[in-house]
Order: C-alpha cells, then sequence, then structure tokens
C-alpha cells in the first residue's frame, strides 16, 4: 500500500472538434464520431484518506457542484472501491476551473481525476485499460478525460484512438448558465426527426488538418452536429459565434453540447484580442484563451 496520505491529480477540459452524431440507439445514446482534443484549462481533484467519503469544490462555479454522492468524482472513487473490496474513505476536493454544464466535460474529468488520484493513494497500480473500463461506466466523456491529448472518440464517445495534433490556440466564451447533455441530444432527436440520419464518420479532412497544426486547414473542418440543437435551445449564442469571429477568429463553434462557445484564432495575441472583443460584446459571462493538445489526468508531485 501507498504511505501518502493526499494525492492531486490534474484534469483537463476538451473541446470537440468534430462531433458527428448519429441516431438515436435503443439503449438511449447516440453512435458518434467525436474527436477530442484536450485544452489547457484544468481543474484539480485532490484525495486524502478520510473516516468518511466526503466532497468539497472551491472556485467560481463551486455553487453548482453536487457536493453528494452523484458527484462524478465520489462515484469514481466508490467504483474503484468496490472492485477492489476496500472502502471508498477519502476526502475529494475539486479545485474547479472548468465550467460547469458548460460542454467542456468539467464533470468527466473530476471523474477521471479522481479515479487516478485514489488508485495512487492506495497504492493499487491499476493498468491503463482497467482504469479506462471504469472511465466509460462513469459516463461517455470520461475515459478521454483520462487519456487527453487527441482522440477519436466512437460508439458513444468511450471507445478512443489517439490521433495526432500539432498546437492550436483557442479562446472559450462562457455562457451565463449550463445546458444539460440529454437535453441538447433529445433537442438533436427532435431537429432530426424527418430526415434519416448519416451513420457518423470520422473526417479525414479535419483528421489531416490536426496532423498538420495548420489552424486554416482545421477552421475549414470543424463540424459539430449538436450545434443547431445547442442554438434552438439557446439562440443568443448566435450573437456570441458572430461577436468572436467578427473579431477575427478563423472559426467558432459550440463546445460540445455547450453553451460555451470555442473560436479557434491563429496565434496568441490573436487570443487576446478576441478575448478582449467577446468581453466587450457582453454576449458572454466570461472568456478563456488556452492552447491545446494538452496532457490528460496527471498526478502531481508534491
Ligand atoms: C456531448 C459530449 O460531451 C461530446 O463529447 C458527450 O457526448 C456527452 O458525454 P457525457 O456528458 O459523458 O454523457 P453521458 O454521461 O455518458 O450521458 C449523458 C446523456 O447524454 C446523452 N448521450 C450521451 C452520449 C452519447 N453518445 N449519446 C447520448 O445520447 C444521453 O441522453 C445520456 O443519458
Ligand atoms: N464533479 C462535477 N463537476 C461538475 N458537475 C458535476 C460533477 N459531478 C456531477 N456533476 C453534475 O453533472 C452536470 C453536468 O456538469 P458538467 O460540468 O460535467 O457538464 P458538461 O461539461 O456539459 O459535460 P459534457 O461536456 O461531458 O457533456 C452538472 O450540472 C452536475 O449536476
Amino acid at each position: 500500500m501507498s504511505t501518502r496520505d493526499t494525492v492531486t491529480v490534474r484534469v483537463p477540459a476538451k473541446v470537440n472538434v468534430q462531433l458527428a452524431v448519429g441516431a438515436a440507439r435503443p439503449d438511449g445514446f447516440h453512435d458518434l464520431a467525436n474527436v477530442f482534443l484536450a485544452v489547457s484549462l484544468y481543474d484539480e481533484v485532490t484525495v486524502t484518506r478520510a473516516d468518511a467519503l466526503t466532497v468539497t469544490c472551491s472556485g467560481p462555479d463551486a455553487a453548482q457542484v453536487p457536493l453528494d454522492r452523484t458527484n462524478l468524482a465520489a462515484r469514481a472513487a466508490e467504483l474503484l472501491a468496490a472492485r477492489h473490496g476496500l472502502s471508498p474513505d477519502v476526502h475529494i476536493h475539486i479545485a474547479k476551473d472548468i465550467p460547469v454544464a458548460g460542454g467542456m466535460a468539467g464533470g468527466s474529468a473530476d471523474g477521471a481525476g479522481a479515479l487516478l488520484a485514489c488508485d495512487a493513494l492506495w497504492g493499487l497500480g491499476s493498468s491503463r485499460e482497467e482504469l479506462l473500463e471504469i472511465c466509460a461506466e462513469l459516463g461517455s466523456d470520461v475515459p478521454f478525460s483520462l487519456i487527453g491529448g487527441a482522440a477519436l472518440g466512437t460508439g458513444r464517445g468511450e471507445v478512443l484512438t489517439p490521433v495526432e495534433a500539432g498546437t492550436f490556440h483557442w479562446v472559450f466564451a462562457v455562457a451565463d448558465g449550463g445546458l444539460s447533455t440529454p437535453a441538447v441530444f433529445r433537442e438533436f432527436d427532435r431537429l432530426t426527426a424527418a430526415t434519416a440520419v448519416p451513420a457518423p464518420q470520422a473526417d479525414p479532412a479535419l483528421l489531416a488538418a490536426l496532423r498538420s497544426g495548420d489552424p486554416d486547414a482545421l477552421a475549414a473542418t470543424l463540424a459539430n452536429d449538436l450545434q443547431p440543437a445547442a442554438l434552438s435551445l439557446r439562440p443568443q449564442l448566435a450573437d456570441t459565434l458572430a461577436a468572436g469571429t467578427g473579431a477575427g477568429a478563423l472559426a467558432a463553434l459550440v463546445s460540445g453540447s455547450g453553451p460555451t462557445t470555442a473560436f479557434l484564432v491563429r496565434d496568441e495575441e490573436t487570443a487576446a484580442k478576441v478575448a478582449a472583443a467577446l468581453t466587450a460584446s457582453t454576449t458572454c459571462r466570461t472568456t478563456r484563451t488556452t492552447t491545446s493538445p494538452a496532457p490528460g489526468a496527471t498526478v502531481l508531485a508534491r
């Protein structure tokens, strides 16, 4: 067993540079061709030995984070402990920087982070495959939060194939209030009810653009099938998208299920300009500038 009493793991947010969505499956999920990119915006999850499983959270969005057993970090600790016949008695603290219910996989990041942190705290040495299996049980986005970088997700997004990616610069506009992921998928179903939804396919031109690190090529291929659904539920997001492209972003899209919007920019200077214009437009709550790809869940040496 490990002799450490506390372990901190840093976990990145994500943006989906391609999100191709198929028809609803009998189990209610949708098959995806989901090209994930981890960005340099992180939560930190600290686990400490304790007498009971408890969760606390700090950061500007902390009040919106559940502190009971529905928190994905608590569920991760419980699943890992149950597999090994251990009690999940840890205090989990989440230092939250990823917007809550923003389409950037914040809860998923905390699930993956708590899993890796508990594995280290309890000295289990689980293989990556074992951890990925638990991640998939926790949610469709959780496996990617563990591996980070860039990857194609198929199935409901949990079957991952890492892909190569050069460096890109992004600005994110964080909206007031969140959007529920199931509600956005339901709206997708409503909007596509009269059409034959094709099987989702990864776009080879987008994968080549990612590899090349050419922002113009990536800008021309960004695509999110959930964007019409997110815009239908939150029409004001169109104003945010227009404010960012008007200020010099190469392309703009809704991040995953939204309502965070993502702006691909050429370089750091343009990022600062676009972020300032978005703030001045008053069409968002706050902005964040990031780069990609970012590493996956990482134990911090402390
Ligand atoms: C929109 C994305 O963030 C893109 O990466 C993900 O597809 C959502 O992943 P997530 O938040 O981890 O979602 P889960 O916790 O697995 O599922 C929440 C709900 O979203 C819907 N859902 C999710 C993933 C998927 N492939 N099809 C779906 O229809 C289902 O209604 C599901 O009940
Ligand atoms: N650790 C957590 N942090 C934030 N929300 C959590 C957490 N655990 C559970 N939740 C619940 O999950 C809901 C969605 O939050 P989250 O921040 O993961 O959304 P999201 O970023 O849109 O997710 P995704 O991009 O994976 O669809 C929250 O409203 C909250 O009720």
